[in-house]
């Protein structure tokens, strides 16, 4: 009698896709991918807009060696890239004024060296923020800044405070464990390689074939079934030939001998104790109880000119300094979401796009605020912080992100938390497979928060997904 190898993957994003490849290139032909929206991709998201595409998802490819986005997608496609390293940033006030530039571009960039040289090794339980005050006041403590205006001090803090929130989602730095520089990796060379017009889709063209030839297409997209919620995933550890049945929201059933879980680590925390039958205990449910999910907010505009350009200087964006009374007249005016903004951007590729960023909290009030106010209150914004583009153009498209109210990802991406340090717990608990008394994996588990090496990212998914695979594939060879 042949051995089942049926595997049902939950979820058809990178994670997902990624499990599919490598199950198909090691001869499994049995495989049904249950997506529950009516789309593939997950947290790639790539919309036509403009005269290409924009990601409300993921948008850039972090790093180049050790990158397997970079490393599958790089010999059939040029990447651009975003000069995040070399140009900076305008720094101004909510008044319209300009402070002078260059003290704020020398702290910032200390306190950048700061962020990357941040490690809890020496200096284990202080959280990410308080690690950063440290040493930020031993640099203020020099002779090169002893003379600095505090409230340049101040200000460059609060950016930092901003940008380092708006990479992590969180909405406290101080949430944050500083693990993050040193047991999780980061690939090598530019942090910020972009698709071009084309979007992150375009690596999905390629996770799905096995080269950019059509004839060698895996078919992965024919083993997707859309709108199917899963609600339940019943177990039996004890149970050797057991499988593992998958309700769904419609009412319809699955069962395979292997199930891989790929849900956001947002929608885990909402529903991992009725999701799972019997219920999720020991490290895995404290793992998911204790990592961070943080949350990330995009809107992208597109207008007729690039009125934000200066003299034809290179521009990379905006920071905007809030002033005491002027946060206090956008919390009065019913605009205080806007304080939710890291940043304004320009868009790599896209002369005629700018791109709002938003991080923490807010991100939750501008997802419920309507288009037209968001419209509104960003014209206020960029007619605040930068006189010189009044009068702001109504722009002629906007594109827009709901990540942190979306039933199926209930935030952007996870974070190392300072409750995973309290608590001992790490992805790597989330990521062990559940296996049978026959030492079956059975249960298994998918996903950027599953990632040891790169979680967060969207490279960490697609590894995530191929470990996942590997470890059905390995059973069977053993
Ligand atoms: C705004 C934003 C910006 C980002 N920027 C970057 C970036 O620039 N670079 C980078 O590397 N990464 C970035 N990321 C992170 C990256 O997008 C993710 O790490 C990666 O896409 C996650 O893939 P995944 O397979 O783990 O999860 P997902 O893509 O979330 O896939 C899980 C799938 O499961 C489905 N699902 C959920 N619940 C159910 C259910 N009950 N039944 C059936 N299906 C279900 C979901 O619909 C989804 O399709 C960003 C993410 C966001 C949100």
């Amino acid at each position: 009698q042949t051995e089942d190898k049926s595997v049902i993957i939950i979820g058809s994003g990178l994670s997902g896709y990624a499990a599919a490849r490598r199950l198909i290139e090691n001869g499994f032909t049995d495989i049904k991918i249950l997506e529950a929206l009516d789309r593939t991709g997950g947290r790639i998201y790539s919309v036509p807009f403009s005269d290409g595409f924009v990601d409300l998802g993921a948008q850039w490819c972090h790093g180049q060696t050790g990158n397997i986005i970079y490393e599958m997608t790089s010999p059939h496609f040029a990447f651009g890239s975003t000069p995040f390293e070399t140009v900076d940033p305008y720094f101004r006030f909510s008044d319209g004024s300009l402070p002078e530039q260059d003290i704020y571009v020398k702290l910032y960039g200390e306190g950048y060296k700061i962020i990357h040289s941040i490690d809890r090794v020496t200096t284990p339980n202080v959280p990410f923020g308080d690690l950063f005050m440290q040493k930020f006041n031993a640099v203020l403590a020099t002779t090169t800044y002893q003379n600095i205006n505090p409230e340049v001090v101040k200000y460059v803090k609060a950016e930092l405070v901003k940008n380092v929130m708006g990479f992590f989602g969180a909405n406290s730095w101080n949430d944050i464990s500083p693990k993050v520089n040193n047991e999780e990796e980061k690939a090598g060379g530019d942090q910020h390689c972009t698709w071009k017009k084309q979007g992150f889709q375009t690596f999905i063209n390629y996770l799905t074939k096995k080269s950019p030839n059509p004839s060698e297409n895996l078919n992965i997209d024919a083993k997707v079934i859309l709108n199917k919620k899963v609600t339940n995933i019943q177990y039996n550890k004890d149970d050797a030939a057991g499988q593992v049945t998958v309700n769904c929201a419609d009412g319809t059933s699955y069962t395979a001998t292997h199930v891989i879980v790929t849900p956001s680590l947002g929608y885990l925390k909402a529903h991992y104790k009725t999701l799972f039958t019997p219920a999720l205990s020991g490290p895995k449910a404290v793992e998911i109880e204790s990592r961070g999910v943080g949350n990330l907010g995009k809107f992208f505009m597109k207008f007729a000119t690039p009125f934000w350009v200066l003299d034809n200087e290179p521009f990379l964006g905006i920071e905007g300094m809030w002033l005491d009374a002027d946060k206090q007249a956008a919390i009065a005016d019913g605009r205080e979401w806007l304080l939710g903004i890291v940043a304004v951007y320009g868009v790599e590729s896209f002369p005629d796009l700018l791109e709002v960023f938003l991080a923490g909290d807010y991100v939750g009030t501008f997802e419920n605020t309507d288009t037209e106010k968001v419209i509104a209150d960003i014209t206020w914004w960029l007619e605040k912080f930068a006189p010189y583009m009044k009068p702001v153009p109504r722009p002629l498209a906007v594109a827009r992100t709901k990540w942190m109210t979306h039933e199926f990802f209930l935030g952007s991406y996870s974070y190392p938390s300072m409750a995973e340090e309290q608590n001992n717990v790490r992805t790597s608990d989330l990521a062990a497979p559940i296996i049978n008394i026959d030492e079956k994996p059975i249960l298994l588990f998918a996903g950027e928060a599953t990632d040891s090496k790169f979680p967060s990212m969207a490279h960490g998914a697609v590894n995530s997904g191929f470990r996942a695979a590997t470890e059905i594939i390995e059973y069977y060879q053993a």
